[in-house]
């Protein structure tokens, strides 16, 4: 089974992925961005300010595909549990809002991105979206940059809302405003859920 956690920045995926540790120490943890050199081509386009948005979104899917070859897939071949701080949403959220922002000239950015993902991707099983306003998520991601930043999530959120709506069977939505410990309980509750069905 394939459960991923999603949210924005600072919403406190990296917090909950880190306890399911504790719980679930047989499964198979993993993000994106990989630390693969996939993952470190992308670390180098997300410090550059004037990276190409298009190119940017081929280096995360980049990523995805070989993090799909070289670890999901095989883990989920041997029956595996596995959970991904963050996976193919969170291109489908901010490459899908940094592109309608580009002028690279994309209608629909977001169903452009997905539409890129269905031919090759394995969707998740489940996905815990962590719910967190903008503003919080920036100042909790210690983003400097706050009045550009806090606009970009905006379109990000809004990006993860139409995903939601598209496919509520899927998505688990967790208030990432309570206390930590609160937000790790409600996760571990909803993983235990999925993995007993
Ligand atoms: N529920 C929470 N309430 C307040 N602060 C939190 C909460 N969860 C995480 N944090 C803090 O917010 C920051 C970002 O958390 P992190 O787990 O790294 O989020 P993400 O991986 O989504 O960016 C960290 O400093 C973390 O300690
Ligand atoms: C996986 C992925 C991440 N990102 C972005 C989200 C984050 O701003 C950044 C790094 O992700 P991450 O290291 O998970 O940051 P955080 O823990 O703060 O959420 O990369 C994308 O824009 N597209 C993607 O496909």
């Amino acid at each position: 089974m394939l459960i991923t956690l999603e949210g924005l920045d600072g919403s406190g995926k990296t917090t909950v992925w880190e306890a399911l540790q504790d719980v679930y120490p047989d499964a198979t943890f993993t993000r994106e961005p990989t630390d693969s050199w996939y993952g470190e081509a992308v670390g180098r386009s997300m410090g550059d300010p004037d990276a190409d948005p298009l190119a940017e979104l081929f280096l995360y899917t980049a990523d995805h595909a070989n993090h799909l070859s070289e670890t999901v897939r095989p883990a989920l071949a041997d029956g595996g549990l596995v959970i991904a701080d963050r996976y193919s949403d969170s291109r489908f959220a901010y490459q899908g809002a940094t592109l309608a922002r580009s002028d690279a000239g994309i209608e629909r950015p977001l169903e452009y991105v997905r539409g890129i993902h269905a031919a090759f991707s394995r969707p998740p099983d489940a996905t815990i979206y962590l719910d967190l306003d903008p503003k919080t998520a920036a100042e909790r991601a210690g983003r400097t940059d706050k009045f550009e930043r806090d606009g970009y999530l905006a379109a990000v959120r809004d990006n993860y809302e139409r995903l939601i709506d598209a496919d509520p069977g899927r998505f688990h939505r967790v208030d990432a405003t309570r206390a930590p410990e609160d937000v790790v309980a409600r996760v571990e509750e909803i993983v235990a859920g999925l993995v007993d069905r």
